[in-house]
Parts: C-alpha cells; sequence; structure tokens
C-alpha cells in the first residue's frame, strides 16, 4: 500500500534587514499549522525567492527601506506581494501601505499593496509607547483579548479606494477610550467608531497589516492566523490554477 504523501511544507519569510525578525521566528516555531512551518531569514532576492509568504517587521521603516534597496531587494519585493501574502507589523505596515504621513525628509520608499494612507509615529512624539486589549475578529478564540503593543506605532489615516479587487476587511479596532490624549478628538463626542484611526488590524486580501507588535507576546494566535487564513489559501488557490 502506497503510504501518504507528506504535506508539503509553508516557507514563511520574515525581512531581516532590521528590526523584530528573530521575534517572529520564535512566534511561528510555535503555530501547529498541521504543516512544517518553515522560516527563512530573507536578505537577498534569492532569499525571497524561497518563500510562500513574507512578515516584514516592526523596527524603523526608514532604515528598512534604505536597507531594502541596498540589498536589490525593492523591485523584488514589489513583484512579491502581486501573488503572495505580505503581513506587515508597525513599521511593516508602514512599508506595505499606498501611502505615508509624516515620512522623513527624502521621503519614505514604500511597497504599497495595501490601499491605506497611514502616518508614521501617529500617537505623537510624547506617547511613545501604549499597550491596550484588542478585539479582533477572526483570530481562534477570539473573546479571548488580544495584548496589543504600539510603539511608537503608525496611525491609519484613510482606507483609500481599493488598489486590486480585494476590498479592505478591519479585524480590529481600538475602542476610542483606550486611545492615547495625543490622537485628538475622534468627533465632537470623541466616540466615532468608524474614524478610520480606531483600526488596528486589516487585511486586504491575501495581505494582513497590523499597527501593533504581535511577535512582542506569547501569544502566537496572529502568527496562526496569518498561516491559516492567509497563506494556505493563497497557496491552495494558486495549485488549482497551475
Ligand atoms: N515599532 C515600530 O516599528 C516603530 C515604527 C517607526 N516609528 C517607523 O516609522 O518606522
Amino acid at each position: 500500500m502506497q503510504s501518504p504523501s507528506p504535506r508539503p511544507d509553508v516557507t514563511i519569510g520574515i525581512l531581516a534587514l532590521q528590526g523584530a525578525f528573530a521575534e517572529h521566528q520564535v512566534m511561528f516555531q510555535k503555530v501547529n499549522a498541521r504543516r512544517r512551518v518553515v522560516i527563512v531569514l530573507v536578505r537577498t532576492p534569492e532569499d525571497l525567492g524561497r518563500c510562500d509568504a513574507l512578515v516584514i517587521p516592526g523596527g524603523e521603516s526608514t532604515t528598512i527601506a534604505l536597507l531594502a534597496r541596498l540589498a536589490g531587494l525593492l523591485e523584488p519585493l514589489a513583484q512579491f506581494l502581486k501573488s503572495k501574502p505580505v503581513w506587515g507589523t508597525c513599521a511593516g505596515a508602514i512599508l506595505l501601505s499606498a501611502e505615508v504621513e509624516n515620512a522623513k525628509k527624502g521621503g519614505q520608499e514604500v511597497l504599497g499593496g495595501v490601499s491605506v494612507k497611514i502616518a508614521r509615529n501617529g500617537w505623537g512624539s510624547q506617547v511613545e509607547s501604549f499597550e491596550a486589549p484588542l478585539e479582533v475578529e477572526g483570530l481562534r478564540e477570539s473573546n479571548r483579548p488580544f495584548h496589543g503593543i504600539f510603539i511608537r506605532a503608525p496611525v491609519v489615516l484613510d482606507v483609500m479606494p481599493a488598489l486590486t479587487d480585494a476590498p479592505i476587511q478591519v479585524i480590529s479596532r481600538i475602542s476610542s477610550s483606550l486611545l492615547p490624549a495625543s490622537v485628538g478628538p475622534l468627533d465632537e463626542d470623541d466616540t466615532d467608531p468608524r474614524d478610520p484611526r480606531t483600526i488596528v488590524a486589516l487585511r486586504q486580501g491575501k495581505h494582513l497589516l497590523t499597527t501593533f507588535h504581535p511577535e512582542l507576546t506569547k501569544d502566537y494566535r496572529f502568527h496562526e492566523y496569518f498561516v491559516v487564513e492567509c497563506v494556505l489559501p493563497t497557496m491552495a488557490a494558486s495549485a488549482a490554477t497551475a
């Protein structure tokens, strides 16, 4: 009798030029997606070529963009995200956005891919860091809040007309009562739940964007979510059309 063919691995790349890439690696090692998750630390176009999906970590978005340019990775990254899932956390979310406000002098190179306008350091320079419990749609045990760690985090300013057919799907908003005072009022009552600045996690098709740092917790549900909800369905769909 023929033994069942082993399930193929899932290869997740983590852009490892600067920032919290090692922390993401530790988290993915805990994920059980009934497939072996292989991690590649991506520093060259050849590394990227081995990956089914990519994570762009938090760090300093201008530094990551500069190092990506020096490594000859900017163009390969822009091509990669046309067909494969990319998850940007914090600085990575900035790089994944279509437009950036508060860019450093000389501009901010972005990869685009997710049709939002985002502000660097959007919570203001005084309040550089805060933590808040988040409700996240679609996460395993979604009634258990996810601990959001925001470190000089970007803020979503606007959801723009979609660059692709995939609509923006907001999966987590921070409660307006937990926003730092530096954000300023959302509206006259300061409670507008639809203000884009309350968006802290969203999807657009296969891509995932979080303005906080799931890799700095011990809770790997977001890493599992990326593999199960973004990466595996994209791999299955491209295998079906191949
Ligand atoms: N924790 C972070 O990733 C901070 C992001 C940083 N403020 C930037 O502009 O890139």
